[in-house]
């Protein structure tokens, strides 16, 4: 049994059956990759497993995710080819929530080591700009060497701390889009690093939460009137997630706009201890283990502006 120190009786009130949640946070993670549609369609890396053998089970709500059985992925030949990159189920909803266009300026502020920025780019059929930022120089190098395995070109790579990021240089002031893929206290990776919980702290939830609300803002402040944000973590404290989305709708121009997640998930917590958050703030999603059989994970899309319709957003320009 994985030791969570007793974290995890803090969500006993959130979630809807706890000894199944207590239950999957104890099992380790299935193992599980997203084909890279710059190299290969689903079809053709499922040939390819059933050629070497390799069993696999396809998720139900996305073609291009499929589950391994037992094998580490990293040792077939899809991986090989760079067909195929290792990613969990959740992790894979940020880009399909912020959903890009082929040609636009899209901005990772929290990129490293790229699982998403890689996404993204594929999203984005390689066409357009990509900026992968992070502070971690050890971790820009994963991101790096993921983003030449998987043949994305439209990428730039920048080292800052986002809650101060500058365009200068870039020659366009503003994103059409943005993911905070957020610095968190990771407890829903529990089932991954089962020393997750070894170095929890309130204090740390707190101090990572102000660094989120900064990052966020800036991300709001960079991203042009009508474009999207998404906001996620993988971790259940509402400190870090709905706390974080009712600070940045209090001080930047913003609305949550609705998300249809193709996994079973819950709304956002509207009150947590003593504090009460803005309504709107139901309409993130919330991801628990014991409902997908995944990681444990949050995620918010904003509209930049509070426009909050697509039908009035100026069309992007198109990055040349
Ligand atoms: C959850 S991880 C990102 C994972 C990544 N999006 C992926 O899918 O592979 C959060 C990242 O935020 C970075 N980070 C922490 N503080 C930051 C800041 N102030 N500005 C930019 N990046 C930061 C960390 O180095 C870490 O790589």
């Amino acid at each position: 049994m994985n030791d969570d120190g007793g974290v995890l009786d803090r969500y006993a009130s959130l979630v809807d059956d706890e000894a199944a949640f207590r239950a999957a946070c104890d099992r380790p993670l299935p193992s599980v990759v997203r084909v890279n549609t710059l190299a290969a369609d689903a079809d053709r890396v499922a040939r390819a497993f059933d050629e070497e053998g390799t069993d696999y089970e396809r998720a139900g709500w996305h073609d291009g995710i499929f589950r391994m059985a037992e094998r580490s992925p990293g040792t077939t030949w899809p991986y090989a080819h760079g067909w195929v990159h290792g990613q969990e189920e959740v992790s894979c909803l940020p880009a399909l929530a912020l959903d890009p266009e082929p040609g636009t300026r899209v901005w990772d502020t929290c990129a490293a080591p790229g699982s998403k920025t890689t996404q993204l780019a594929a999203l984005m059929d390689d066409a357009g700009t990509l900026v992968g930022n992070d502070t971690s120089l050890g971790r820009l190098s994963a991101l790096r060497h993921n983003a030449e395995r998987l043949g994305v070109t439209n990428l730039v790579v920048d080292q800052q701390d986002a809650r101060n990021y500058s365009l200068n240089g870039f020659g366009f002031e503003e994103f059409d889009a943005t993911l905070v893929d957020a610095p968190c206290s990771c407890e829903g990776t529990i089932r991954k690093n089962p020393d997750a919980f070894d170095t929890w702290t309130l204090d740390h939830v707190h101090e990572v939460a102000g660094v989120q609300k900064g990052i966020l803002r800036r991300a709001v402040q960079a991203t042009r009137p009508g474009g999207t944000v998404v906001y996620s973590t993988c971790t259940f404290a509402p400190e870090e997630n709905e706390a974080v989305l009712d600070h940045v709708l209090h001080e930047e121009d913003c609305e949550i706009v609705e998300w249809d997640c193709p996994l079973e998930s819950v709304s956002g917590v509207t009150e947590w201890h003593d504090e009460e958050y803005d309504p709107s703030v139901a309409r993130a999603t919330r991801i628990y283990p014991h409902h997908n059989d995944t990681g444990g994970f949050f995620l918010a899309k904003l509209r930049v502006g509070g426009d909050g319709g697509a039908a009035d957003d100026p069309e992007p320009e198109v990055a040349t």
